[in-house]
């Protein structure tokens, strides 16, 4: 059977076919131009070859300036050609393109692969996605005259539906890949921007410790700890003395240079397992798990004396700290009132001191 356009495309045609930004797009997207051969390409020119007794059989992707075989079956090492194919006639015909002897019809007798190949006759059926753009072809070829039987083409033509096949799952792949790496960018996204929101809704924006809420949190962790295991626990109370003379005399930012110290120095006097929090304006709490009133008494006074050997602002500055120890049955409220009552006993016995209640 033979398939003679009557009209031919032309070379205009052809060159603006062939260099269509969507249908190259749609090439260059299949992820397969000047890719190595594949076995799963290779079977199916092997198999046409076969089944059609055609010498040379081809996967052909069109590209803008050149035809690249995928797989080619019967053409040596030649794995893409230049000028006029062809499989440049069924891209702009998009039909198939079936030549039982192309030196008997003057459009194709021209073709250079003539020529240059000895091709005489031509079987092409084009390799077109779902929305319509042509690839390329599936083809097959001989170096004399052939009448291709209608069974000749039918197997080309499921064979170019299995390479198609196989394209679309590779593009599908792809994007499936593409999509899979977005989705994983995002999700890094929402769990950092969780972290944030976690740390921001547990940390004290001016000097990085434990807020008020955290420090809530965790006094009651330790006394559920406490109650199973028995052991000690120990809160401090601490407050800036003359702060309000900090910030008039150095004004408010020096003031808050000075809050963001201090808690670095109550860090760095504090076990791991300590929580310092900065619980109101120039207030901080720091919990002492596993601590008895003498270890308390311990960590307060090294605290103050840190803090009053400090010279931030060329003098020093002083803490008072009031100390509690966890009573029997005591709850949270109670030990807050105690440590801060003993904290208001330091301040009227003079300030930079500790106090334990
Ligand atoms: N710079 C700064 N100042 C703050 C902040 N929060 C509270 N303050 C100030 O801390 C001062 C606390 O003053 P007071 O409660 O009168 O106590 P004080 O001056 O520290 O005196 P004593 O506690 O009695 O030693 C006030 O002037 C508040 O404006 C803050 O985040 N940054």
């Amino acid at each position: 059977m033979e398939s003679k356009p009557t009209t031919p495309a032309d070379a205009a045609q052809i060159q603006a076919a062939l260099t269509d930004p969507r249908r190259l797009a749609a090439v260059r997207d299949t992820g397969l131009l000047d890719t190595p051969p594949e076995e799963v390409f290779d079977r199916l020119t092997r198999l046409a070859a076969k089944l059609t007794g055609a010498p040379v059989t081809f996967v052909s992707l069109l590209d803008a300036d050149r035809d690249f075989y995928k797989s080619a079956y019967g053409l040596g090492t030649t794995r893409q050609l230049s000028g006029r194919t062809f499989c440049h006639y069924p891209l702009v015909s998009g039909q198939a393109l079936i030549l039982e002897d192309v030196t008997q019809l003057p459009v194709f007798r021209d073709v250079p692969t003539v020529k240059s190949l000895g091709i005489r006759a031509y079987a092409g059926i084009p390799l077109r996605t779902e929305s319509g753009e042509v690839l390329g072809s599936f083809c097959a070829v001989d170096f004399k005259p052939k009448q291709w039987t209608e069974q000749d083409v039918e197997i080309i033509s499921e064979l170019a539906h299995s390479a198609m096949r196989e394209i679309r799952l590779r593009m599908a792949l792809k994007d499936a890949s593409a999509l899979n790496q977005q989705l994983q960018a995002q999700i890094q996204k929402v769990d950092a921007l969780n972290r944030a929101l976690s740390e921001m809704a547990t940390t004290d924006a001016l000097t990085g410790v434990a807020n008020r809420r955290a420090f809530d949190h965790s006094l009651q962790l330790e006394l559920a700890i406490v109650e199973r295991r028995g052991t000690p626990l120990s809160l401090l109370m601490l407050d800036v003395d003359h702060f309000k003379r900090i910030n008039d005399t150095y004004g408010h930012e020096a003031g808050d240079k000075v809050l963001v110290a201090i808690a670095q120095l109550l860090g760095g006097c504090a076990r791991v397992i300590d929580v310092v929090a900065r619980v109101g304006g120039e207030e901080f709490a720091v919990i002492l798990p596993n601590t008895d009133a003498g270890g308390a008494h311990e960590v307060a006074e090294r605290m103050r004396s840190a803090v009053a050997r400090s010279n931030w602002l060329g003098q020093p500055t002083t803490v008072s700290i009031g100390a509690a120890t966890l009573h029997d049955k005591e709850d949270a409220a109670s030990l807050y009132a105690r440590a801060d009552a003993a904290l208001y006993a330091a301040k009227t016995a003079g300030r930079d001191r500790v106090a334990m209640a």
